[in-house]
């Protein structure tokens, strides 16, 4: 039986684990596919870098290109990341009619349909599990289970470490700069952790989840995108006294638009949800993804969404339907995007926000406070006040809005008189009533 020839790409966190489960699980993979799965290269920057696993002598080399351009490799595991040389190896890999697996969120959330189109000609598979959430089976599902159902809503906590730093200040009351150390020390966020913290990560992944969702194509460029290195203190105190929690979530969304497809919105931000919200429960470093569908309801997620071994978990799985396709001579479902639909600027979006607001305390304060959210079209859901003296603290919930009326409103009582300060603006997600 003739083996199938695998070449892997980077050997790093995901790449190392990837590497130990072939060998360690060769008996169950060649059951599986229904042949041997057999290890012929590992492309890495150093040769003399020290590694998380033992990789066969004879099979590293730092020529990644030479790897993919070879006639015999049936399958590619791209796990070096980024988008340059990543992307010219996938299509290489490709051209040369490999099949491939990749967890490349950043390349794929910017350039996807150069990639998809790339496998499309060359009639192979690409696959990308682990690119969103990682262990965590949620591409799949959208792509094939939910095929007959209508997505209308993807709610997400797709990055690990912005989860650990958020959990941190809300169970131990630290400050953004003490969690993301701690983060740091345990190993959850990178020495630079712009990726992560300022969104970008999360956003690249939104774009992946809404474009299998809804049948698009949408890109990272397309995602509003807010990370949470402003969020303080003082505003997880101010959702745990509303009963909530402040999570950094992905949002997904199909939007009916009048005498149009629906448009599709999706932005990532900080957001205070209730503590009865699935999400609220998500701990630690862990990630999940919640979905609404018209015929299955709501549908829930969960699981370690980083980290090399769970990462290598959702790659391995990729691998074994790849290489069935590969023996069977078929492929398999490919990229589904044939619905072109509009994207929603954030300013459209409907939301609601929670602000808080640091005022003189004297008569007509409130009546002044609600004019301003009703002269920007805005309608109040909750206030709650607190007078501390010659101050008061204003704690005001609003209705649904578009953001750009919410924003509106914002700026008008950062202009006012009575308006010391606007302490704390977050949006608000779930049902707080
Ligand atoms: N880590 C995680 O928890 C998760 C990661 N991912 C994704 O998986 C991918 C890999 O991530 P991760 O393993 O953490 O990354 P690492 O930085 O740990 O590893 C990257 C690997 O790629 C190699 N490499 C870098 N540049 C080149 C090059 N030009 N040619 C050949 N090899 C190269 C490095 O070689 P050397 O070792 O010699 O430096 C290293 O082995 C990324 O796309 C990431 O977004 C997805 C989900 C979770
Ligand atoms: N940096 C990411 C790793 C996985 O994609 C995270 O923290 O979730």
């Amino acid at each position: 039986m003739r083996a199938l020839r695998v070449a892997v790409l980077g050997c790093g966190s995901v790449g190392s684990q990837v590497v130990r489960l072939l060998d360690e699980q060769a008996g169950d993979l060649t059951a599986r596919v229904g042949a041997p799965v057999e290890l012929v290269g590992v492309a890495v920057r150093r040769l003399d870098a020290a590694r998380d696993v033992e990789v066969p002598e004879g099979l590293l080399t730092t020529d990644a290109a030479g790897l993919v351009a070879r006639d015999d490799v049936d399958l590619v595991i791209e796990v070096i990341g980024g988008i340059e040389p990543a992307r010219s190896l996938i299509l290489s890999a490709l051209e040369n009619g490999a099949s491939v697996v990749t967890a490349n969120k950043a390349l794929l959330a910017e350039d996807g349909p150069t990639l998809f189109e790339a496998a499309e000609k060359a009639g192979r598979d690409l696959y990308y599990e682990a690119a969103v959430a990682g262990a965590i089976p949620i591409l799949r599902p959208l792509r094939e289970s939910l095929a007959g159902d209508r997505v209308t809503r993807v709610l997400g906590i797709v990055n690990g470490t912005t989860n650990f730093i958020l959990d941190k200040m809300d169970t131990s009351g630290a400050g953004f700069a003490e969690a993301l150390e701690e983060a740091q020390d345990l190993g959850y966020a990178e020495a630079d952790p712009t990726a992560d913290v300022e969104g970008f990560d999360a956003a690249a992944k939104a774009a992946i989840l809404a474009s299998l969702a809804f049948h698009s194509r949408v890109t990272a460029n397309d995602v509003y995108r807010e990370g949470i290195s402003e969020v303080t203190a003082a505003d997880v105190q101010s959702a745990r006294d509303m009963g909530s929690v402040v999570k950094l979530l992905a949002i997904c969304e199909l939007m009916p638009q009048a005498g149009a497809d629906d448009a599709v919105a999706v932005r990532v931000h900080p957001a205070m949800i209730p503590r009865s919200h699935p999400l609220a429960s998500v701990r630690e470093a862990y990630n999940a993804v919640f979905v609404e569908s018209e015929a299955a309801g709501q549908l829930m997620f969960y699981g370690p969404g980083a980290g090399g071994s769970p990462t290598a978990s959702a790659v391995l799985g990729d691998l074994v339907t790849v290489a069935r396709n590969r023996l069977a001579g078929t492929r398999g479902a490919g990229e589904s995007a044939y619905a072109d639909r509009a994207v929603l600027p954030m300013g459209e979006t409907r939301t609601r926000y929670h602000v808080a607001i640091d005022v003189d305390d004297r008569a007509g304060v409130l009546a002044a406070v609600a004019t301003a959210f009703a002269e920007n079209g805005v309608s109040i859901s909750t206030v709650r006040q607190e007078g501390r003296g010659l101050d008061a603290e204003l704690v005001v919930v609003s209705h649904e809005a578009t953001d750009a009326q919410l924003s509106a409103t914002v700026q008008h009582l950062r202009e006012m008189d009575i308006v010391r300060e606007v302490t704390s603006v977050m949006r608000v997600e779930g049902d707080h009533e």
